[in-house]
């Protein structure tokens, strides 16, 4: 499968020419990032010290789209957008890794899937993935009778909170539930507040040094606590998974899935494709 990655030279980007170029299944075949950086022509695999790859960084995505079977895109979501059209344009399939999407832009993302195959997960690591299907479990089990918080942490270079994955873990629960996590979501708690209402899902985020990704979700009743925790010691857990996402994508032709899609957990679970 020949595998574009947009976004090459950031901290993800980079991960995933490493991945796409590690991973049997996969060959390099594009590489993009944003117009005037001064890395814009660069060899992708020198970029990453994975020797000369043939892959020059360009500029403009619109100039290499056919280059490749797949594209994978952790960027911005301005940037995200535009690039979900011109792969619509082209008909080229997208992995999508970027978090901080609204809802406008995910109902265009959507609305690209009817035409294009696109895979759209805030977490491309195999056990966060794990802890979402953990995590219905435990809220079918403890219901009502538990205080629910989400808590994350992640490097100062992070630009939207919460994080998305632990946008998902509330989401996951919330449905679990019966409950609208737009309606119960409470992020962050400052002054006189009151007490707790057990109905809401709190969100709780730290952003310090280079942690690369921690996440707990805390059920907390009366005399015991359950906590379901992951923790991201290297990018390459989720560049790795992305990349399989890419492989698993090009058996599709258009449609929205995420990455419980490519590892056979999709349910009733809450996914990007099914809410
Ligand atoms: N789903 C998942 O598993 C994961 C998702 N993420 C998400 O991925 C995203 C990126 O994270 P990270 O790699 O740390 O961020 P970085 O800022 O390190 O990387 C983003 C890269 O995209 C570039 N870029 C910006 N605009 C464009 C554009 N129009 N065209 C091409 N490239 C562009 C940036 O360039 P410049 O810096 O010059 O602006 C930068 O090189 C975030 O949303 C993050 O939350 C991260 C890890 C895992
Ligand atoms: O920005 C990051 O770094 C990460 N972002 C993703 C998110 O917002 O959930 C996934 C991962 O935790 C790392």
């Amino acid at each position: 499968m020949k595998v574009g990655i947009i976004g090459a030279a950031g901290r993800m980007g980079r991960i995933l020419i490493e991945a796409t170029i590690a991973n049997p299944d996969t060959t390099l075949a594009a590489a993009v990032d944003v117009p005037g950086s001064s890395l814009i022509g660069a060899d992708a695999g020198e970029l990453v010290g994975q020797g000369h790859a043939g892959v020059a960084l360009a500029d403009d995505l619109a100039a290499v789209v056919k280059d490749a079977d797949v594209f994978i895109d952790f960027t911005v979501p301005e940037a995200t957008v535009k690039n979900i059209e011109v792969c619509r344009a082209a008909g080229t399939r997208l992995v999508i890794g970027t978090t901080g999407l609204n809802d406008e832009q995910i109902a265009g993302l959507r609305a690209a899937s009817e035409e294009i195959a696109i895979c759209y997960a805030p977490n491309y690591s195999i056990g966060v993935n794990l802890c979402f299907k953990l995590l219905e479990t435990a809220a079918a089990v403890l219901q009502d009778e538990v205080d629910i918080e989400v808590i994350e942490a992640h490097h100062r270079h992070k630009i939207d909170a919460p994080s998305g994955t632990a946008l998902r873990m509330g989401e996951v629960v919330a449905q679990t539930l019966g409950r609208d996590l737009k309606e119960v979501a409470v992020y962050g708690r400052e002054g006189r507040t009151g007490e707790r209402d057990r109905k809401t899902i709190g969100f709780e985020t730290i952003r310090a040094g280079d942690i690369v990704g921690d996440h707990t979700v805390l059920f907390a009743a009366d005399g015991e606590r359950v906590e379901i925790t992951h923790k991201a010691s290297s990018r390459m857990a989720f560049g790795r998974g992305a990349v399989r996402a890419a492989a698993w994508l090009g058996s599709q032709d258009k449609g929205l899935f995420d990455m419980q899609d490519v590892l056979g957990l999709a349910g009733d679970s809450a996914g990007w494709g099914k809410g």
